[in-house]
């Protein structure tokens, strides 16, 4: 047992090259800690407020001052001499603190940043891995890496409206297979997109981001580059998309392959899509607000693929518990900094998979080198990750923390492969 002997916290830079915030954490018996928060591009209307200066000329007002100043003027004095794994009391005291519904006063990356950090401070106190801390001796379950190894719409500048389209190996026996094969499939897709002429240039999460003529032809692409990998598409790898489609709906309608579509053409293409290529799940299809549509969405392909709440259900119980009751989904996006703490990040997952839901553990498109949501997949048995491409360090981070972990289990690690899409049946 040891207590918060200090906290100090300071503004570094994400992925992006914008201002983020960093915690480190001391306690009494001498133990350090150190947590970063994430960034998100195409952030959700209904996520937690994420604190920047605004007023402020460094940085265009992007800064994170007033942040990192809430930390050591206003949670500092209050949890000095907490003990370190009373996480639940240590959050619950900074959410007090805030008083807004959405963390606007501290600012979710402020209590964030300090709510992983203690985390972090109590698992190493204990001698313990974050993961094995956090989800105890139940923890074993390695997950999917769902690599986003092709980036459009806000994560890139080229004509693709789909945001990420990702390849999950499920049929690797082992997370570190899958990790390699992901990887193979990643070189063998540079090679393709040269070999046809097309931009080997990288979007914000260390996908490939050439123009394309149809959202479709990301796929045949991928499609391609499996089998020059010497892999069997919809066996060894198969699809899945976040298409974000938040981005691209305008005035009542998804503006997308260059005209305006209302929710049923959406449903209906993907619809097809789903029929033609061996996609196991879809993140985001329709927008944050068009829950009917979700509902729609849902009972057309809710049986066959998985279906995820990003934007829709920001990691917030109470969207999810709408999204339960209207049977708008099938799985969680699973995002630590759109709820803004630890226990609530637990809970959201806690509640998603009691009501049968599947979750995703997220990183955001800023990303930092820290690996606390590799160690949250573990513990809270996702079976999912979704951290980007395999290349790229603030990427890469993650997946090799993974590894790892595996290691760290040794025969008592279990890789989800397949059994992680329920929904999916090979045909
Ligand atoms: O939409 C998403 O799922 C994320 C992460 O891939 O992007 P962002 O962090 O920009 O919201
Ligand atoms: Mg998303």
């Amino acid at each position: 047992m040891a207590t918060i002997e200090g906290i100090v916290a300071r503004e570094i830079l994400d992925s992006r090259g914008n201002p983020t915030v960093e915690v480190e954490i001391g306690l009494d018996d001498g133990t350090i800690a150190r947590a970063a928060v994430p960034s998100g591009a195409s952030t959700g209307a209904f996520e937690a407020v994420e604190l920047r200066d605004g007023d402020s000329d460094r940085y265009k007002g992007k800064g994170v001052e007033k942040a990192v100043a809430n930390i050591e003027d206003r949670i500092v004095p209050e949890l000095i001499g907490y003990e370190a794994s009373e996480q639940r009391a240590i959050d619950q005291k900074m959410l007090d603190l805030d008083g807004t519904p959405n963390k606007s006063d501290l600012g979710a990356n402020a209590i964030l940043g300090v709510s992983l950090a203690v985390a972090k401070a109590a698992a190493a106190s204990a001698e313990l891995s974050l993961f094995r801390y956090v989800g105890g001796p139940n923890a074993h379950v390695l997950p999917v890496p769902m690599m986003n190894i092709l980036n459009g719409g806000a994560h890139a500048d080229s004509n693709v409206d789909v945001q990420e389209f990702m390849i999950a190996p499920i049929g690797a026996p082992t997370f570190r297979e899958a990790l390699r094969a992901g990887a193979e499939v990643y070189h063998a897709l540079k090679s393709v997109l040269k070999k046809k002429g097309l931009s080997t240039g990288l979007g914000d999460e260390g996908g490939f981001a050439p123009d394309l003529p149809t959202n479709a032809a990301a796929l045949d692409l991928i499609g391609e580059a499996v089998q020059a990998a010497g892999l069997r598409l919809g066996t060894d790898i198969v699809l899945a998309l976040d298409v974000a489609a938040t981005e691209f709906y305008k005035d009542g309608a998804y503006v997308f392959e260059g005209s305006p579509k209302p929710t049923d053409e959406m449903i209906n293409y993907y619809a097809k899509l789903v029929d033609s290529y061996p996609i196991v799940s879809i993140e985001d299809p329709l927008a944050e607000d068009d829950w009917a549509g979700w509902s729609a969405f849902t009972a057309a392909l809710g049986d066959k693929i998985q279906i995820v709440g990003d934007d829709l259900f920001v990691t917030n119980p109470e969207r999810i518990s709408r999204g339960i009751a209207e049977k708008s989904a099938n799985a969680v996006l699973v995002k630590v900094n759109q709820i803004g703490s630890l226990t609530e990040t637990l809970d959201a997952v806690d509640l998603s998979h009691r009501a049968g839901f599947k979750c995703m553990m997220s990183h955001r498109s800023g990303e930092t080198e820290d690996t606390t949501i590799a160690d949250l997949a573990v513990a809270t048995g996702t079976g999912q990750i979704k951290t980007g491409a395999p290349a790229r360090s603030d990427r890469v981070a993650k997946y090799n923390q993974l590894l790892r972990i595996e290691e760290e289990l040794d025969d008592a690690a279990r890789y989800a492969g397949a059994a992680a899409f329920p929904r999916y049946h090979l045909s």
